[in-house]
C-alpha cells in the first residue's frame, strides 16, 4: 500500500456558502467503510444511490446522493465516495465532522490532487492544470488549463525529455569509446539531433512564456523619471487612488502592485520610484526594487514628462534594457500647447489628469497582454516554475552543445543530466521533494 493512502481524507468540495448542491468528498481506504456506515447500505461502485445520511444518533443530517468510485478507477486511484448533500454550509460541515468521526481527517489544501499525482492519475504539470483551471478569469484562460489537463503541455515535455535522454545515451556511448574521435561515433548526426532538439526546447519555452502570461496576467512596470506622473498614471488605470500623488519629486518609494482588469484581460500593474542620479537612501533603495520588478517585467510602461521627454529617458534606458515589451507614454499631454503633434507609432500621447489618449492606452495594453497566439490554437496555461526549468534546460543544453564542439565527453554528459533533470521537474517525473508540498499546498481545499 502507498504512503499516501493510509489514511483515509475527507473535505468539502464544493466552493464554500450556500448552493444547490454541496458535496463532502472521501478518499482512501476507509472511504466505503465511512460511507457505509454514513449511509447505512453497502454502496454499488458508480451507482447513484440516494440515501439518508446518518449522524451517531441515528438522526438524519440531510438526503442526498452518495456515490462510490472504487480504486483505481477514480479521480485519486483510490477508493473515492462522494456525499452530495444540499448545499448548506451547516450541512456539509456536520457530514464532514460525522466523516471524521468515523475515521477520516479533513484534507489538506490539493491533497487529492496530490493523492492523484501520487498514484499515477495525474503528472504534475496536469495536477497544476487543475488548480489553474479552477482559477481562470475568462474563457481563454480555462480553455488553455483545459489543454494543460489534458495532457498537451506534458506531452511536448516528455518528448523533449526523451530527445535529451537518447542524445546523453549517445555521449555516454561515445565515452566508452574514447579513442576514436567523435566524428567516427556518428558526430555529424549527433549535431543535427542536437539542433533540433535546441530549436523544439525554444518553441516550447516560448510557448511557455504565453501559457505564463495567460495563467498570471501580464505583469506590466511603470517605469520614468520622478514627477512624470507614475503613480497617477496608475490611479487613472486603476480606477481609484491606490498610490500616493503629489508634486515633490521623489514621492514613491516602494513598489505597489495593482491588479486590473482592461476588458476582461487581467494585468499586474507594478508602480515604482522615479529613476534619477542620485537621491537620498530611501529614494536609492526604491530604484533598486523597480529595476528588480524590471528583471521579471513582461513590459515596461515608460511615463516621460511630454513637456520634456528628452529629460528622464538616460536615468531610464539601463534599467529596461533587457524588458521583452516597452510602451512609451509622453504624460501630461494637457499641458502641451494645443498645436502640438499627437501619437505616433513609438509613442502614446496621455494625460494621467484628463483622461485624453486613455482609450489609445487601454486598447493597446489589452492587446499585449492577450499577447500574440495565447488564446490561439494550441495554447496552454503554464507556470513560472515551468518557464524557470524550460530556461535552465535550455541553458544546460546550450552549454552541452559546446562541450560536444570541444569533444569534453564527460562534461556535456552531465550537462545533459542536468538539462534532462530540469524537463523531469515539469512533469514530476523527476522531482525535487520540497516542490511537491509547495505545489500542492496552494490548492483549495477538498481539490
Ligand atoms: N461529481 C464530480 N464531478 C467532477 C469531479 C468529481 O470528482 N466529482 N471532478 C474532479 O476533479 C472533475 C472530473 N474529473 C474526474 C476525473 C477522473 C474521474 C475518474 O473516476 N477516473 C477513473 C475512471 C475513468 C473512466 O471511467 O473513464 C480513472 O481515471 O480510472 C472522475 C472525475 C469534474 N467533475
Ligand atoms: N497637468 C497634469 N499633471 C499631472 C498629470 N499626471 C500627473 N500630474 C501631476 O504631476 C505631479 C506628479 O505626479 P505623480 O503621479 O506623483 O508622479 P510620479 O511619476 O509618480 O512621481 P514620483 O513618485 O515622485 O516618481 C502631481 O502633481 C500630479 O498631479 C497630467 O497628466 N497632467
Ligand atoms: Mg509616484
Amino acid at each position: 500500500m502507498s504512503l499516501a493512502s493510509r489514511d483515509t481524507i475527507a473535505a468539502i468540495a464544493t466552493a464554500p456558502g450556500a448552493g444547490g448542491v454541496g458535496i463532502v468528498r472521501l478518499s482512501g481506504a476507509r472511504a466505503h467503510a465511512v460511507a457505509a456506515t454514513l449511509c447505512r447500505l453497502h454502496l454499488k461502485p458508480r451507482h447513484a444511490h440516494y440515501v439518508r445520511f446518518g449522524n451517531a444518533d441515528g438522526d438524519t443530517i440531510d438526503d442526498g446522493i452518495a456515490l462510490l468510485f472504487k480504486a483505481p478507477a477514480s479521480y485519486t486511484g483510490e477508493d473515492v465516495v462522494e456525499l452530495q448533500a444540499h448545499g448548506s454550509p451547516v450541512v456539509l460541515e456536520l457530514l464532514l465532522q460525522r466523516c471524521v468521526e468515523l475515521g477520516a481527517r479533513r484534507a489538506r489544501p490539493g491533497e487529492f490532487s496530490e493523492r492523484a499525482f501520487l498514484n499515477g492519475k495525474l503528472d504534475l504539470a496536469q495536477a497544476e492544470a487543475v488548480a489553474d483551471l479552477i482559477a481562470a478569469a475568462d474563457a481563454n484562460a480555462a480553455r488553455a488549463a483545459r489543454r494543460a489537463l489534458e495532457g498537451e503541455f506534458s506531452r511536448r515535455v516528455d518528448a523533449l525529455a526523451a530527445d535529451v535522454l537518447a542524445i546523453r545515451v549517445h555521449v555516454e556511448a561515445a565515452i566508452d569509446f574514447a579513442d576514436e574521435p567523435i566524428d567516427t561515433l556518428g558526430g555529424a548526426q549527433l549535431r543535427a539531433r542536437c539542433a533540433a532538439a535546441m530549436q523544439a526546447l525554444d518553441d516550447l519555452l516560448g510557448a511557455a512564456e504565453r501559457g505564463r502570461r495567460l495563467r498570471d496576467g501580464l505583469h506590466a512596470v511603470i517605469v520614468g523619471p520622478p514627477n512624470a506622473g507614475k503613480s497617477s498614471l496608475l490611479n487613472a488605470l486603476a480606477g481609484s487612488d491606490r498610490a500616493i500623488v503629489t508634486d515633490i519629486a521623489g514621492t514613491t518609494r516602494d513598489l505597489l502592485h495593482e491588479v486590473v482588469r482592461i476588458d476582461g484581460v487581467e494585468l499586474t500593474l507594478v508602480d515604482t520610484a522615479g529613476m534619477r542620479e542620485g537621491g537620498d537612501a530611501i529614494e536609492r533603495e526604491g530604484m533598486r526594487r523597480a529595476r528588480g520588478e524590471l528583471e521579471r517585467a513582461d513590459l515596461a510602461i515608460v511615463v516621460l514628462d511630454a513637456r520634456d521627454v528628452d529629460a528622464g529617458r538616460g536615468a531610464v534606458a539601463d534599467a529596461i534594457a533587457g524588458v521583452p515589451r516597452r510602451l512609451w507614454l509622453h504624460n501630461k499631454a494637457d499641458l502641451l500647447p494645443a498645436a502640438s503633434p499627437g501619437d505616433d507609432v513609438e509613442h502614446l500621447q496621455v494625460s494621467a489628469r484628463t483622461g485624453q489618449g486613455l482609450d489609445a492606452l487601454h486598447a493597446r495594453l489589452r492587446a499585449l497582454a492577450q499577447g500574440e497566439g495565447a488564446s490561439g490554437e494550441g495554447a496552454f496555461t503554464a507556470r513560472a516554475r515551468h518557464v524557470d526549468a524550460l530556461r535552465q534546460a535550455r541553458d544546460e543544453f546550450a552549454l552541452a552543445r559546446a562541450q560536444l564542439d570541444q569533444e569534453a565527453l564527460d562534461l556535456a554528459a552531465e550537462s545533459l543530466r542536468q538539462a534532462h533533470d530540469a524537463l523531469g521537474e515539469i512533469t514530476g517525473h523527476v522531482r525535487a521533494d520540497d516542490l511537491l508540498g509547495h505545489i500542492f499546498s496552494s490548492f483549495c481545499i477538498g481539490k
